[in-house]
């Protein structure tokens, strides 16, 4: 078995894991290591010195065998076309509805409040539009416009050919979040939300301050980022195997489609010059499979970044943020990990819980405060 299938066998052996019925989402704190195999996830998973050394010792083995030379331009430049064959292999599979989507991001779904006013939302990196659909499919504001891209032509036309596609509501197109400029489709400062899901962790490092640069201007002042993307030392980027880390923290998969793992001082350095940080969390949480007792550490970040009102500085936010879980009715954990796609698919996971990194807590002197 291939590394990819056998990883992505291991991933859906996970698939089985469902919050216990009795312990609400944040409440689900591993006291006693005996018991890890008691229930299915655990929130607030603490990573000990063995575990911080076992991450180390897995990025140095990377180390030791890295994507040869002579390959990795050849990746950078087929970046779209692997995502292209992703999305025409997976077709309309990777959508998924993420009920965590309202519990994380309540900024979002005020767009769809009927007396919200003129609205504009933009998915970028949207894939099958995870986050277009669910907002049109709720929205009870007819002044609310989805727009959702991403570098993908195949990726575009999923979304186009989804049945909940209006055209009168919202607009799919092709555009690469690191271009020279944003999209002609939208005018500048236009937008109220951007999300960016899983989706900055595609891009090759050196592109990422473009990529800032065009947010900034997509953005109304007062408007909003919503981030989720990969955490350092999450399970799946320890698990890659030989030949392929790109560079730093960044690495190939086995369908040629890249993937970065960062860590929150990297979302001070990225967001923070422009931005206020009003979010910067760390999402780490311990999945087990109860059968083949197998422990699986995910990390995520989360971020929220506004764009300060003309003639304001970034700033920090004005007071620490722990989040913890308000809706602890949902229960369980929705397919936290997409079976259907190769190693470290963008997981489906709420995050209903987490470590919160207090914002800027590791770079707080870096942002200008107001
Ligand atoms: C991991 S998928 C996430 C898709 C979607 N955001 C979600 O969470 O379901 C990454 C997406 O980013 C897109 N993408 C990668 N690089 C991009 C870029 N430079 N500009 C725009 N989209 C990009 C890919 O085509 C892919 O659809």
């Amino acid at each position: 078995m291939s590394t990819d299938q056998d990883n992505q066998k291991r991933e859906s052996s996970s698939r089985d894991v469902n919050a216990p019925a009795n312990a609400p989402f944040g409440g689900r704190i591993l006291v006693d290591e005996s018991a890890v195999f008691e229930q299915n996830a655990w929130d607030h998973a603490e990573w000990g010195e063995e575990q911080e050394q076992h991450a180390r010792n897995e990025i140095a083995r990377q180390n030791l065998n890295p994507v040869p030379e002579e390959l990795i331009a050849t990746y950078h430049e087929e970046a779209a076309e692997n995502w292209n064959k992703f999305y025409a292999k997976n077709e309309n599979k990777f959508f998924k509805d993420r009920h965590w989507l309202r519990i994380e991001f309540p900024e979002l779904f005020h767009m769809i409040e009927a007396e919200a006013g003129e609205k504009n939302v933009m998915e970028i990196g949207c894939g099958a539009g995870n986050t277009m659909f669910p907002l049109l499919i709720e929205s009870k504001n007819p002044k609310l416009f989805v727009y959702a891209c991403d570098f993908s032509s195949t990726a575009v036309e999923v979304v186009k050919n989804n049945p909940e596609y209006d055209p009168t509501r919202g607009k799919a197109f092709v555009w690469d979040l690191a271009a020279d400029d944003i999209p002609p489709e939208v005018e500048p400062e236009s937008m109220d939300v951007l999300v960016l899901i899983f989706v900055l962790s595609a891009l090759h490092p050196d592109r990422w301050e473009q990529a800032m640069n065009n947010l900034y201007k997509l953005l109304k002042p007062g408007g909003l980022i919503v981030f989720r993307d990969y955490g350092r030392y999450d399970m799946a980027q320890l698990r890659f195997k030989k030949n392929r880390l790109l560079s730093d923290n960044f690495y190939v998969r086995g369908d040629g489609t890249r993937v970065y793992f960062f860590d929150s001082d990297e979302m001070v350095k990225l967001f923070g010059s422009r931005f206020t940080i009003e979010q910067n969390a760390v999402d780490r949480r311990l999945i087990v499979n109860r059968l083949r007792k197998v422990k699986m550490y995910r990390v995520w970040l989360q971020g929220k970044f506004r764009k300060p009102l003309a003639g304001q500085l970034p700033g920090a936010p004005s007071a620490t943020t722990v989040i913890t879980n308000e809706d602890e009715a949902s229960g369980t954990i929705e397919g936290p990990i997409d079976t259907s796609l190769s190693l470290d698919t963008p997981a489906d996971t709420p995050t209903q819980t987490r470590v919160a990194t207090p914002a800027l807590d590791a770079g707080k002197d870096k942002v200008p405060s107001c």
